[in-house]
C-alpha cells in the first residue's frame, strides 16, 4: 500500500498560500516525520492527507486511487488520525471511546461486539493505559488523552495514522515511551506520518524526514542528509548543534544554547 501526495498546494480563504508544490510518498511500514516552525502549515497538511480540507491544488492517492473520490468509511479504514487536541464532548469511559474507531467496519445499527472490545483491550495494552479503561475520557489529563486517541486509531486498523505532535502533552518519560510506539506502530506494518517540534526524535526513530519552511516549501530526504546543523538553524533561526554519540550509536540533536 502506498500513499502518493503530488503537487499539492493550499491557501485558506483570504490567506496567502501556506504550502506550495508538496510531493512525497511513503509505503506502509514506514515513518515520516514533519518539522517546521509554528504556523509553517504542518497540521494544515496532515489535514489534507486525511481528506479533512481540500487542497487547491494537487492529489493525494492511496495505491493508485484518489482520496478525495473513497467514500469517508474508505478513508477511514486506510487513514487514521490523531489530531492535537482533542475535545471531549460526553462523559464516554475511555473503552466506549476507542471502541468508536471500530465504527468503519460496523453494519449499519450495528453495535460492537466481543471481538471489537478485545480489540481496545489490547491497542490500550499497546499504548500502556490498560488501566485507563473505566474512567470517563473526561476525566483523564490531556497526555493521557493524546494516547486513548492513539489507541483508537490502532484500532481503526488503517493502512496509515497521522499523528499531530504525538508527544505535545506528554512528560519526558512519556514522550520517550511514544517514540517507541510509534516504531512499534511502524514494526507492526502501519504507515507513520508524525509532526514534531523536536529534531532529535527523528534520529530516534528513523525512515524518513520533512522540513516545512516559512515559504511553504517541503523538503523530504532522510534525516542524516535534511536534518544538518546549517538547515537546522536556518529552519528554527536559533543555532541547534548536530553530532553523532558513540553511546547511543545514532545522531543527536540539542539546543545549541
Ligand atoms: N482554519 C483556518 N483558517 C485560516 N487560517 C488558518 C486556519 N487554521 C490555521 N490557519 C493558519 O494557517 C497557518 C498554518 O497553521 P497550522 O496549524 O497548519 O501550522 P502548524 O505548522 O501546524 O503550527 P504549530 O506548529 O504551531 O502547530 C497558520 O498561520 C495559521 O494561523
Amino acid at each position: 500500500m502506498k500513499l502518493e501526495v503530488n503537487n499539492l498546494s493550499f491557501k485558506y480563504l483570504n490567506s496567502c498560500v501556506i504550502f506550495e508544490q508538496v510531493n512525497f510518498e511513503l509505503e506502509k511500514g514506514q515513518i515520516l516525520s514533519i518539522l517546521g516552525p509554528n504556523g509553517a502549515g504542518k497540521s494544515t497538511l496532515l489535514n489534507c492527507i486525511g481528506n479533512l480540507i481540500t487542497p487547491q491544488e494537487g492529489k493525494i492517492r492511496l495505491n493508485g486511487e484518489e482520496v478525495d473520490k473513497m467514500s469517508p468509511k474508505k478513508v477511514a479504514q486506510r487513514i487514521g488520525y490523531v489530531p492535537q487536541i482533542h475535545v471531549p464532548t460526553y462523559e464516554y469511559t475511555v473503552r466506549e471511546f476507542v471502541v468508536m474507531g471500530r465504527t468503519p467496519y460496523l453494519g449499519k445499527m450495528r453495535s460492537p461486539g466481543d471481538a471489537d472490545y478485545e480489540q481496545v483491550e489490547r491497542a490500550l495494552d499497546m499504548v500502556g493505559i490498560k488501566h485507563l479503561v473505566e474512567k470517563p475520557y473526561t476525566q483523564i489529563s490531556g497526555g493521557e488523552r493524546q494516547l486513548v486517541t492513539i489507541a483508537r486509531a490502532i484500532v481503526q486498523e488503517p493502512d496509515f495514522i497521522l499523528l499531530d505532535e504525538p508527544t505535545a502533552h506528554l512528560d519526558f518519560g512519556n514522550q520517550i515511551k511514544t517514540m517507541r510506539l510509534v516504531k512499534k506502530l511502524a514494526e507492526n506494518g502501519f504507515g507513520i506520518i508524525m509532526t514534531t517540534h523536536n529534531p532529535d526524535q527523528v534520529f530516534y526513530t528513523g525512515g524518513f524526514v520533512a522540513l516545512l519552511d516559512r515559504q511553504g516549501r517541503l523538503h523530504c530526504g532522510v534525516p542524516e542528509d535534511i536534518l544538518t546543523e546549517p538547515s537546522l538553524t536556518q529552519l528554527y533561526q536559533e543555532r541547534v548543534c548536530v553530532f553523532y554519540s558513540d553511546e547511543l550509536k545514532r545522531r543527536v540533536c540539542i539546543s545549541g544554547i
